[in-house]
């Protein structure tokens, strides 16, 4: 079993998750294990490149490292997102304010806490401090979406056995649930820290698992361009097993990208980063 557990080669990169889909399992999940990929036909096309900064003033002197882990929906990681600076100020900004992170009740809409989602958490409002108001700016030059209407960041930490269940971003219908929860037409994702072991952010219906680096950025859109949800977009945090997790999430919302993000005749056409396919 210990020969299973570290063998990350080809033969297992096809294999059907065997642990079912629940918020509650995500300790020695095979996402969180890192046994399972995207097939070779997927990951093949995926690309790494430079984001064309030429039409983006506030982005020209900087290179944008852009790395594709999955088409469709577009989830790319940008590297070297964050200086150092900002880094060591977010963490010290969230530090004295920490509290037991919440999720949003499917029933009542109030926030309340969980054991679907074990961290500790701070808010921070572009106005409070010039660091956040950089970085949104940053993310909405390179997104091309307005930040205006987004949620404030929410600085999360997780420490040993710290996680997130399997969820949405963004509101699911569902009939007879008179609660709307949040639209959220894209997720941003800091990572303040490597982390030793654990903590890959996963998206099981996919198989993507995208393992933390200090100062990079995970984007990803929750809808097409329909304002439907995009229900492959499902992910959660796994647990922490050696060391700690810092992340800022920017929840963005759909008001204030209708100029930006044009509406489509096809229902399910993709949002990307750049242009739409
Ligand atoms: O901790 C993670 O990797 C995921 C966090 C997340 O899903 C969120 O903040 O919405
Ligand atoms: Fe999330």
């Amino acid at each position: 079993m210990a020969g299973k557990l570290m063998n990350l080669s080809n033969e297992y990169e096809e294999e059907e998750p065997s642990q079912p889909l629940n918020p509650n399992n995500m300790l020695n999940n095979d996402w969180c294990r890192g046994v399972i990929r995207p097939p070779e036909s997927v990951r093949s096309q995926l690309k790494c490149f430079h984001l064309n900064t030429t039409f983006i003033p506030f982005l020209r002197l900087t290179r944008i490292k852009v790395e594709e882990m999955y088409k469709r929906p577009h989830i790319v990681v940008i590297h070297e997102f964050l200086s150092e600076f900002e880094i060591q100020i977010l963490k010290a900004w969230a530090t004295p304010g920490l509290e037991r992170t919440q999720v949003v009740n499917d029933t009542t809409g109030a926030y309340i806490p969980s054991k679907d989602r074990l961290a500790f958490g701070n808010w921070i409002k572009d106005e409070q401090h010039s660091a956040m108001a950089t970085i949104s700016r940053r993310i909405s030059a390179i997104t091309g979406l307005d930040l205006s209407t987004a949620e404030d960041a929410n600085i999360i930490r997780y420490g040993v056995g710290g996680y997130y269940g399997h969820h949405y971003d963004t509101d699911v219908y569902v009939v007879d649930n008179p609660v709307i929860k949040p639209k959220r037409i894209a997720t941003w994702i800091n990572y303040l820290s490597d982390v030793e072991a654990g903590g890959a952010t996963v998206f099981p219906y996919i198989n993507v698992a995208v393992w933390p680096e200090k100062g990079a950025g995970l984007f990803w859109y929750n809808m097409l361009t329909s304002g439907l949800i995009d229900v492959n977009t499902i992910h959660g945090g796994c647990p922490v097993l050696v060391g700690t997790k810092w992340i800022v999430t920017k929840w963005i919302r759909p008001t204030g990208q209708e100029f930006r993000k044009l509406c489509e005749n096809n229902l399910l056409s993709y949002n990307v980063l750049g242009i739409n396919s």
